[in-house]
């Protein structure tokens, strides 16, 4: 048995023990093994992290944004060349196929490189008054200390994805990545020491949400919170962070519809349905919660579909050919069994799938097979509940109307997915689906240059682009007189 690493906190660039003398067991989700132990930390030692982001931040500001973005670029660097050891890393403690985890490593840096190359767009305004003698000027600048607090899908991306833009714009960085997959999380700061990033500028803290995080939200010293996760966890981060008004942007749960019209080009909807719900074992934002196929196209389409579904292969994710690893814990798994369950109850039919998988490989380990339902009907659970896993309900429809108001009928509002070849009913959907992020015949994957904004109860503030990058930012007004 390999020695099991200890992580520490890592506070204004210094690792230290916690005080709580408590440690946290990071489970393999293909292995059920303890891969390694990183520090249940105290509400005191958050504190202690705020008060070290803050003291540095009154120097990080003052650097130019360029010199900024060069300790960005620096950084962005050591994570490429630490790919190998990173991705590993995350399949250790998130359970996602090795390819996948290099992807997400290397989109790490890439969401680095983009905030960085955004140091020199920081723009404010010069506008003319109604005075005589007189300009109005309005300047960009940062917030202040900075909390971050990531979910366990994507947790270094994450990660990435807020460091880079909340750095570049002058902010400094408490981290507190979720006590279930914090290890790739945790080396940016041996990464961040080695770049020469200044102490104190990216400080990351584990322990759990509700009193490491509870501490990092409520405290006057943060002046953003940018968190993704679960609706709940989100609404009551909103409810703590109302106490200081402290600037929120949240990125939260989805269920995204996959909307297959008769005119779609169905081996690439089939292609793209497929992906679209089973990578990462299901585990991502925008995955496609509930598909709905034209009754005209129904028949061919799901022979095809489930067919392709029986043919993915669930097992070790370090190797090549598996195309789906295990879910991220134990009550991950039994979520989904829940949801079968109900779902068969309420009148549903399991495809294919729907229970764990048998064999000496799935012995130990999170697993659960790729799942499709069929005879769903809209007012089940399975299509309003986010299973955020590999089981997607499938539902008839026969209209454009009707598909919409299904589509629609969802408390959520991040991502939908759209196949179609018909322009009008694209421009049509555009205008009438109720989401934040819309994917027009093909399947989920945002970009940095997008804006990632979830609806309704799918978050608020959005992230990415140069919307995304706005969010870091304050803005200061001036009323400049001067002699005529
Ligand atoms: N919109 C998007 O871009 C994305 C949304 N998600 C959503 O995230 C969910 C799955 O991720 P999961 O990690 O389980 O989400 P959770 O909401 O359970 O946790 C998210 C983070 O919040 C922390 N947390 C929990 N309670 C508090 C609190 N009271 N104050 C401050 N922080 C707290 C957690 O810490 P700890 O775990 O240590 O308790 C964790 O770091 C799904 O609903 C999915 O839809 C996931 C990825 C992307
Ligand atoms: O958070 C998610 O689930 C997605 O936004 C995911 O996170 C990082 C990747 O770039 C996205 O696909």
């Amino acid at each position: 048995m390999a020695e099991i690493k200890e992580y520490q906190l890592f506070i204004n660039g210094e690792w230290k023990t916690s005080a709580s003398g408590k440690t946290i067991d990071i489970i393999s989700p293909s292995t059920e093994e303890v891969v390694a132990r990183v520090q249940n930390g105290t509400a005191e030692e958050a504190i202690e992290a705020l008060e070290a982001a803050e003291r540095a931040q009154k120097e990080w500001k003052k650097l130019p944004a360029r010199t900024r973005a060069e300790y960005l670029y620096a950084f962005a660097d050591e994570i490429d060349a630490s790919a190998d050891y990173l991705s590993k890393l995350l399949v250790q403690e998130q359970g996602k196929l090795l390819k996948v985890a290099k992807m997400e490593v290397a989109v790490t840096g890439s969401f680095i490189r983009y905030a960085a190359e955004g140091a020199r767009r920081i723009e404010g305004d010069i506008i003319p008054s109604d005075n005589p003698n007189e300009q109005i000027w309005i300047q960009k600048v940062p917030r202040g200390v900075v909390v971050a607090i990531t979910a366990w899908n994507f947790p270094l991306a994450l990660a990435g994805r807020k460091l880079g833009p909340a750095l570049v714009a002058g902010n400094t960085l408490v981290i507190k990545p979720t006590s279930e997959t914090p290890l790739a999380t945790l080396e940016l700061g041996n990464l961040a020491n080695k770049v020469g990033v200044p102490p104190g500028v990216i400080n990351i803290l584990t322990g759990p949400g509700r009193a490491m995080g509870n501490a990092l939200v409520e405290s006057p010293i943060t002046k953003m919170v940018t968190m993704t996760g679960s609706t709940p966890v989100g609404q009551q981060i909103a409810r703590n962070a109302a106490k200081n008004l402290t600037h929120v942007q949240l990125e939260l749960g989805g269920k995204a519809p996959f909307i297959v019209f008769e005119d779609a080009d169905i081996d690439a909807a089939v292609a793209s349905a497929l992906h679209s719900r089973f990578d990462n074992c299901g585990q991502v934002c925008t995955c496609n919660e509930r598909m709905y196929v034209h009754e005209a196209i129904y028949d061919v389409f799901m022979e095809k579909f489930i067919a392709a579904t029986k043919a993915l292969k669930v097992g070790d994710p370090m190797l090549d050919d598996t195309d789906m690893g295990p879910k991220v814990n134990k009550t991950e798994v039994e979520h989904m069994e829940h949801l079968v369950e109900v779902s068969v109850k309420e009148g549903a039919t399991i495809a294919t799938g729907g229970k764990r998988p048998k064999g000496t490989v799935f012995e130990k380990g999170f697993w659960f097979e790729p799942t499709v339902l069929t005879n769903v009907t809209q007012d089940m659970t399975i299509v309003h509940e986010e299973s955020f896993g590999p089981i997607l309900p499938v539902l008839k429809f026969s209209s454009f109307d009707e598909v919409i108001g299904y589509a629609n009928d969802c408390e959520y509002g991040l991502a939908a997915m759209v196949f179609t070849s018909n322009m009008n009913t694209i421009m049509k959907c555009n205008d009438e689906l109720e989401y934040g992020e819309i994917y027009v015949n093909r399947g989920h994957g945002e970009q940095h240059q997008g804006f990632h904004n979830g609806y309704k109860l799918s978050g608020s503030g959005g992230e990415d682009g140069k919307y995304g990058f706005e969010q870091y930012l304050e803005k200061k007004t001036f009323y400049i007189r001067h002699k005529a």
